[in-house]
This record gives C-alpha cells, sequence and structure tokens, in this order.
C-alpha cells in the first residue's frame, strides 16, 4: 500500500514531525484590535509576513501596538478581525494552551517562578507535554548549557539567586524547551544594563545562527533593532507598517522623513556596524615570502598596480608590509631588509570584523593598511580607509538602485518593503549571516 503523508493540522503535530527544522512563516492577515468600545485600533488592518527561520524586529514608538502585534500571534490576545496563521496553519483553529506550548515566549524580567528552581522553570513545558523525568532532565542540562549557564551551578538555585542577566538566559531556555519553531521576544533585554545587554544579543544571534527559529522581536532600541533584525518593521500609531526592510536598506533608503527620524543620524556610522569586512571588496597587497627577491617583488608590484607587498612566513601569516617606496633602492631577499617598527604587523582583524572594527584597528594600530586574517591567522587580505569608504557608498548605492527598479516596477515603498523576505532586497541586500 502507498504511503500516505498529510499535512500537519497543528503546531503540536508540526513540532513533533521535527520537519521544519527551524522555523515556521508567520502571515498576519489584515488583523484589527480594538479594545472594548474605544474608537481607536491598537491594530489597524496589519498585513505582513514573517518569514521563516529570521528574526524580524517589531520597533515604534510606545503604544504603537507592538505587543498587542506580538501576543495575537500566540493568541494571549485575540484580533478583532483579520487572519493569522503560523507554519501556514491558522492560529484560530488551535487551542490557545496548545498554541502557546510550540511558541516560546520571552518577557522583559524573565518572568520567573520566584518559588521554583531554575530547573522546574525551564520543564514547565516539557511536564506540560507529558515528557519522561530523564527527558527532561537532560533537556533542562542540555538548555542551561546552551544559553552558558554551568548546570551543576544553576539548576539547583531560584531566580532571586540569579543576576538580571542570567535570569533572562533561564527565561530564552525556558521558551526553548521544547523546540518550538517559533520564539516571540518582548522587550527581553530592556531592562539589562549596556553591556548585560549586548553580550545577550550577541548569544542570541549566536543561538539562532544553530536553531534558525522565527523570532518575533519586540524592541525601542533602534540599535537593538539594527543588530539583531534580519528585517525591521518599522511601525506607527495602530501598528501602522511604514517601512518593512533589512537594516541595511533602511538606513541607505529610509521611506520618510519618519522613518529617518526614528532611526536617527549617522546612518553611514550605522552602516559600519552592520558591514563585515568578509562582505567586502578587500586591497590587493602583493604577497611575498622571506627568501624573495626585492627586485623580483618590486616587478610583481608595478604589474599589479599595488602599492604594498605584505611579507608572508611558511603558514601564510603577515609578518610585515613594505611599500613600494620602501622598496625603491633596495636589493636581495626582501626578508633581509632592515625593516622599521611602523612595518611589523602586530594588528590584524578577522573577517568576521565590522567595518567599525576595521576603522578602530587602522586608527589604534596608527597604519594606513591592516591584514585581514582567516583560520590559523592565515592572510586573506588588507582594508585601508579607502576600502571602507568604497564598501559603504557601494551598499548606499547598490539599496538606491535597488529602490529605483522598485518604483519603475511601479510599486510603493511601503508595499514593496512591506512585502516578503522573497523579494530582491532580501536576496541582494539582506544576506547578514
Ligand atoms: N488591555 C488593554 N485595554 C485597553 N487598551 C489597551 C490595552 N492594552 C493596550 N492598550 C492600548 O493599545 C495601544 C497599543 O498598546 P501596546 O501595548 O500594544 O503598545 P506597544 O507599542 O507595545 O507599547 P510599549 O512600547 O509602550 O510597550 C495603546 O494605546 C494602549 O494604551
Amino acid at each position: 500500500m502507498p504511503e500516505t503523508t498529510s499535512a500537519p493540522q497543528s503546531l503540536a503535530q508540526l513540532a513533533a514531525d521535527g520537519e521544519n527544522g527551524g522555523g515556521v512563516p508567520i502571515e498576519l492577515i489584515e488583523v484589527s484590535k480594538r479594545y472594548g468600545s474605544t474608537s481607536d485600533a491598537a491594530v489597524d488592518d496589519l498585513t505582513m509576513t514573517i518569514p521563516a527561520g529570521q528574526i524580524v524586529v517589531l520597533l515604534g514608538p510606545s503604544g504603537c501596538g507592538k505587543t498587542t502585534t506580538m501576543r495575537m500571534i500566540n493568541r494571549l490576545i485575540e484580533p478583532t478581525s483579520g487572519r493569522i496563521t503560523i507554519g501556514e496553519m491558522d492560529a484560530r483553529a488551535q487551542k490557545p494552551d496548545e498554541l502557546r506550548r510550540h511558541i516560546g515566549y520571552v518577557i522583559q524580567q524573565a518572568g520567573l517562578f520566584p518559588h521554583m528552581t531554575v530547573a522546574s522553570n525551564i520543564a514547565q513545558v516539557p511536564q506540560m507535554l507529558g515528557w519522561d523525568g530523564q527527558r527532561i532532565t537532560r533537556r533542562v542540562d542540555e538548555l542551561l548549557e546552551l544559553v552558558g549557564l554551568a548546570p551543576s551551578e544553576f539548576r539547583g538555585r531560584y531566580p532571586r539567586q540569579l543576576s538580571g542577566g542570567q535570569q533572562q538566559r533561564v527565561g530564552v531556555a525556558r521558551a526553548l524547551a521544547a523546540d518550538p519553531p517559533v520564539l516571540l521576544m518582548d522587550e527581553p533585554f530592556g531592562a539589562l544594563d549596556p553591556i548585560t545587554r549586548e553580550s545577550l544579543q550577541d548569544e542570541l544571534l549566536r543561538l539562532q545562527e544553530e536553531l534558525s527559529k522565527t523570532i518575533v522581536f519586540v524592541t525601542h532600541d533602534v540599535d537593538e533593532a539594527l543588530k539583531l533584525g534580519d528585517r525591521i518593521a518599522i511601525l506607527d500609531t495602530g501598528s501602522k507598517i511604514v517601512q518593512y526592510a533589512t537594516p541595511e536598506e533602511i538606513l541607505a533608503n529610509p521611506a520618510s522623513d519618519y522613518v529617518e527620524q526614528f532611526v536617527g543620524g549617522e546612518s553611514s556610522m550605522k552602516l559600519l556596524k552592520l558591514t563585515r569586512v568578509r562582505d567586502v571588496a578587500l586591497e590587493n597587497a602583493v604577497r611575498t615570502a622571506a627568501d624573495e627577491d626585492v627586485a623580483e617583488v618590486r616587478r610583481r608590484m608595478e604589474e599589479a598596480e599595488c602599492d604594498w607587498a605584505v611579507v608572508l612566513d611558511d603558514q601564510e601569516r603577515p609578518l610585515r608590509w613594505e611599500s613600494r617606496a620602501d622598496l625603491e633602492d633596495a636589493s636581495g631577499p626582501i626578508g633581509d631588509l632592515p625593516s622599521g617598527e611602523e612595518d611589523r604587523i602586530d594588528t590584524v582583524i578577522s573577517g568576521r570584523s565590522t567595518l567599525q572594527e576595521a576603522v578602530e584597528a587602522l586608527i589604534n594600530a596608527d597604519q594606513e593598511v591592516v591584514p585581514v586574517v582567516g583560520r590559523r591567522r592565515r592572510y586573506v587580505g588588507a582594508v585601508t580607509l579607502s576600502t571602507v569608504q568604497q564598501a559603504i557608498s557601494e551598499v548606499k548605492e547598490r539599496e538606491r538602485r535597488l529602490r529605483r527598479e522598485r518604483l519603475a516596477a511601479g510599486e510603493s515603498a511601503v508595499s514593496v518593503t512591506a512585502a516578503p523576505a522573497a523579494s530582491g532586497a532580501t536576496a541582494e541586500g539582506g544576506d547578514r549571516s
């Protein structure tokens, strides 16, 4: 008899099948919410697609409807009208309690139960799902490891025995307990000091690389949104989408004065923080080994129209720079030249560094050029200030071109930027992995 497969009927089934890999898409279709008989809708006719496996940030002023929007996804709030689908299934067709067991939810100040240990807090949903004791214990320890807390030290503690950052980590572990395809995070780091906040943001990005959940993240903080969001929805009163786009696109091409004001000035500086060295065209210095003859290096520099040569060791690690001027009257093996302090390479950056870190390295090392290295410190290229300048103008130019193309295709800025991630903007401008 042929095997029959039927589409999953609930999020529970989908999660149990384990076929969603990371996340599932969420669609909000003409969703509105009115509280009581007030005339103004808290959410007014919102339509948006949240692509599977991405972090989508809802960013907007206080009271614009971010929390209401998020809570309608897990049915803590019921829409007045419209439809929400999660993994292509209608949220209304599922029992709210069951739905919520498969949607992780993290709020400010973690919301842990104070009278329960860390382990019991994390174990809540697995217990409701009827997992056996051993499986729960294993899962609790695995999750504590995942969020960077040693299980032996932390599983027996009570929330009051944790710092704010640790509580928040436990909150994230609890939300991930049943491996839900969707995580809702409502200002989860809002109450933390800036340093803890930044380290938890880094942790979230690291986790997301591993887990690829669909994450809806609410914040007021523009820098947090730019750092975490694969896409950002900038909202005005009534959760009206003013722009829905990648951080790069929002910075390079704000859709309106409202967005520009909201994101604030210094958009080029913000782009420096978003762009990674590995994603830009690096300078080509001529590579040379210590035993190569100066005349030959000079010839290759002329041929390549390169002002710099980099001397590498036998593992291709950068040792020092030589400029054309340095080599002008020299002869013999390049490694035998007397080299000044200023030529020695002490500072290197990795491809994962941001352009902002590259600029800092250039300034701190007081060098015109800084090498970029890959694994085992192997030389892969070099960055100068003009590399950085060029990269930023290219991002801006690319975003302008994409916008012109869209406008020429007759699409309005808002409707296009609110389209699903399959649009060209994401393919060309949005890959931040
Ligand atoms: N239970 C409620 N009853 C009546 N009105 C409400 C209720 N909850 C929220 N509202 C109103 O709905 C609007 C949107 O509120 P919501 O909490 O979704 O905004 P928000 O963008 O998350 O705000 P904040 O950033 O301050 O948390 C606000 O005007 C708020 O006063």
